[in-house]
């Protein structure tokens, strides 16, 4: 098993996850949001800055026809109400019967007895992708309830990684922690990723930003879930690293990551991204 602090990526995987992100500009997937009102705005501008379209709409007479529209459906628990939970179920459903994929944030699972028990009846519908902190991917299993603070993770995402692969198999999807490392896993294979620097974590809702995000890689590659959410986790972390060159802080490294996003080049990516099967 690779060891955390060596972690180095290959080119290979840079010249990949550059393929992926110039197939995110190209097809430009349109990405329905079902997500909190914290996260809107920087889901919605991370999305248009990697060149997918976003619409994040969530009243339920709409959404038979809206998802049927869509190339995927990111779900979002965050701010969870019952008749966004109803919204929610409908938008699964009828993601699942035109077999579109759809991916699962599940914000603060754990904290309480409705948000958990709603994000167990959502995960039966069988997401694609299921991507958390530590914490809350911990806390869907049951591997360590009441170690969710909030929203924010209280464990690393190495803590997670057995978690992760149980919930995987469980689950049968692809399963993704994010932290300082990155970790996807099918269950059986594991990538990590280790882009990123640590101020993403105090601008709010960068971890819902990259759970739409991989919604918009996984829906250009179909049949890849697992490598699509490691190049978006990847992809997202370096527009972090290069962004943070020119911040001075969290609000100046929100603007710069995006700024960043937009014009990540083959150049960065090819020579900048650590990906490793673990
Ligand atoms: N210590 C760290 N070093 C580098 N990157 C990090 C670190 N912690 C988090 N990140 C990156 O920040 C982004 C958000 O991950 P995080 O785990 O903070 O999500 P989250 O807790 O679900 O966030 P939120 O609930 O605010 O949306 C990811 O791209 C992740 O890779
Ligand atoms: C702060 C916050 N509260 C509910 S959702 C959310 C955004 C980060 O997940």
């Amino acid at each position: 098993m690779t060891s955390f602090r060596e972690f180095r990526g290959t080119e290979a995987w840079g010249v990949e996850a550059w393929k992926a992100m110039c197939r995110v500009r190209e097809k430009s997937p349109l990405i329905q949001c079902i997500t909190n009102f914290v996260s809107m705005d920087i889901m919605a501008n991370t999305l248009l800055a990697a060149g997918a379209s976003p619409a994040m709409v969530h009243a339920v007479e709409e959404i038979t026809e809206f998802t049927a529209l869509s190339n995927a459906l990111c779900i979002n628990i965050g701010t969870l109400s019952p008749d966004w939970i109803f919204s929610m179920k409908v938008a699964v459903a009828r993601a699942n019967e035109l077999q579109k994929p759809w991916i699962l944030d599940p914000v603060g699972v754990g904290a309480t007895t409705f948000r958990t028990e709603k994000c167990i009846e959502l995960i039966h519908s069988k997401p694609t992708v299921i991507r958390g902190n530590a914490s809350e991917i911990m806390a869907v299993v049951g591997a360590s309830t009441g170690s969710t603070k909030g929203v924010d993770s209280t464990q690393a995402s190495t803590d997670a990684l057995e978690a992760a692969k149980e919930l995987a198999r469980i689950a049968q999807c692809i399963v993704a922690v994010s932290g300082a490392v990155d970790l996807v896993t099918d269950g059986k294979r594991v990538l990590g990723v280790s882009n990123g620097v640590a101020l993403m974590q105090r601008i709010t809702a960068t971890g819902c930003a990259v759970t739409a995000l991989i919604a918009a890689f996984v829906a250009v590659h179909p049949g890849r879930p697992l490598e699509a959410a490691a190049f978006a986790l990847a992809l997202f972390g370096l527009a972090g690293e290069i962004g943070n060159e020119k911040a001075n802080g969290p609000a100046s490294l929100r603007v710069n990551l995006l700024d960043a996003l937009h014009s990540l080049d083959e150049i960065s990516v090819t020579s900048r991204i650590r990906i490793a099967q673990i």
